[in-house]
């Protein structure tokens, strides 16, 4: 199975990096200036508490790209996304399965619209990963990729290109599964992910910090309940054993837990608030759901924007 990773950052470079040295057939686009670097240094990956590993990605630049893969593994941030959408054509044939990690759900409507929904299946991912001065750095324990086709109920029978990607993509260095409801999947991950965006830019710290400055654990609670409360009103509520796990997340004395979203505004460089807090808080306005703290980090994360001359 030829694969096509789509950015070779922090994501992308971890993940693309662990399939190759698996031996799984891995190509990465990239932009000249990466591919510049990718061949003078290779790609050097140093895991959470494992052996620092390097890696001489096979590269290709847009303007190379000329035969369709079989997987497409997009991994670039969402504001990177309308350049991809041009540079990736030539990779996509009939069969290609498109799976992009990048957070939020804007995404998926752009690349049915541009590629239709018969190449597009759900994704997401689970790690704590950053690249700096030249090599991707997991700063936290786990990594994972989720996946599954849109509108599978659990109990379905799995699709053979799920069962394909699953075999691709077992057994690299990192936990790869096929979700028994990619939406509800991609739901939880999100409620995640925006409570811990909002709260952790809101109140400029991880969370060990917020829980021990005053009011700061109630922060969290009051912003995890209004996550939960859109999920469930857009018919995606999480279960007990999810909201406890995500409680517990946001809330855990001492934890180092931030987000990539906190970890870009505190390097000063742009950040996937609208795609992470802004649709979030947009859709609870249309489902009718009151949102005040999730709104006021949106609110702060659009001052910010400003501030580096983003928006
Ligand atoms: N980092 C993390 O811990 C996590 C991130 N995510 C999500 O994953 C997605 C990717 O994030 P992350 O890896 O951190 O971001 P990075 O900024 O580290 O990496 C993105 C990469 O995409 C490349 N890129 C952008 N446009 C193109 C293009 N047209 N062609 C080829 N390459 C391109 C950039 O390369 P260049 O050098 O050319 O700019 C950059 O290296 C985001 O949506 C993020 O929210 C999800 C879970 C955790
Ligand atoms: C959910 C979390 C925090 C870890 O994967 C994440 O996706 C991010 O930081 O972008």
């Amino acid at each position: 199975m030829r694969i096509l990773v789509v950015g070779a950052g922090a994501v992308g470079g971890f993940f693309g990096a662990q399939l190759a040295r698996a031996g799984r057939d891995v190509t990465f686009l990239v932009r000249p200036k990466r591919a510049e670097v990718l061949r003078a240094e290779g790609l050097s990956i140093r895991p959470f508490r494992d052996e620092p590993f390097s890696h001489t990605p096979k590269t290709v630049t847009a303007d190379q790209l000329d035969d369709a893969y079989d997987v497409v593994l997009l991994s670039v941030k969402a504001y990177g996304l309308e350049q991809v959408l041009s540079d990736i054509a030539p990779a996509i044939g009939p069969t290609t399965v498109i799976l992009p990690v990048l957070n939020g759900l804007r995404h998926f409507d752009v690349l049915r619209e541009r590629f239709g929904a018969e190449r597009i299946v759900g994704g997401l991912c689970f790690i704590a990963a950053q690249l700096s001065e030249g090599v991707i750095e997991q700063i936290g324990p786990g990594a994972a990729v989720i996946f599954g086709e849109f509108g599978a109920a659990p109990g379905e029978p799995v699709s053979d290109r799920m069962l394909a990607l699953h075999s691709a993509f077992s057994d690299a260095g990192f936990s790869a599964s096929v979700a028994p409801s990619i939406e509800q999947a991609l739901w939880q991950k999100w409620v995640l992910l925006a409570a811990g965006g909002a709260l952790t830019t809101l109140l400029r710290g991880p969370v060990g910090f917020i829980v021990a400055a005053p009011g700061g654990a109630d922060v969290a609670r009051g912003i995890a309940e209004e996550s939960f409360s859109i999920a469930a009103a857009a018919g995606f509520a999480l279960d007990q054993v999810a909201r406890d796990r995500a409680l517990a997340t946001l809330t855990e004395p001492g934890s180092p837990f931030t987000t990539s979203l906190y970890r870009d505004l505190a390097q000063g460089l742009d950040v996937e608030s609208e795609q992470i807090v802004g649709d979030f808080v947009n859709r609870a306005g249309a489902l009718g759901v009151s949102v005040p703290l999730l709104a006021l980090a949106y609110t702060g994360l659009s001052v910010y924007r400003q501030s580096i001359g983003a928006a």
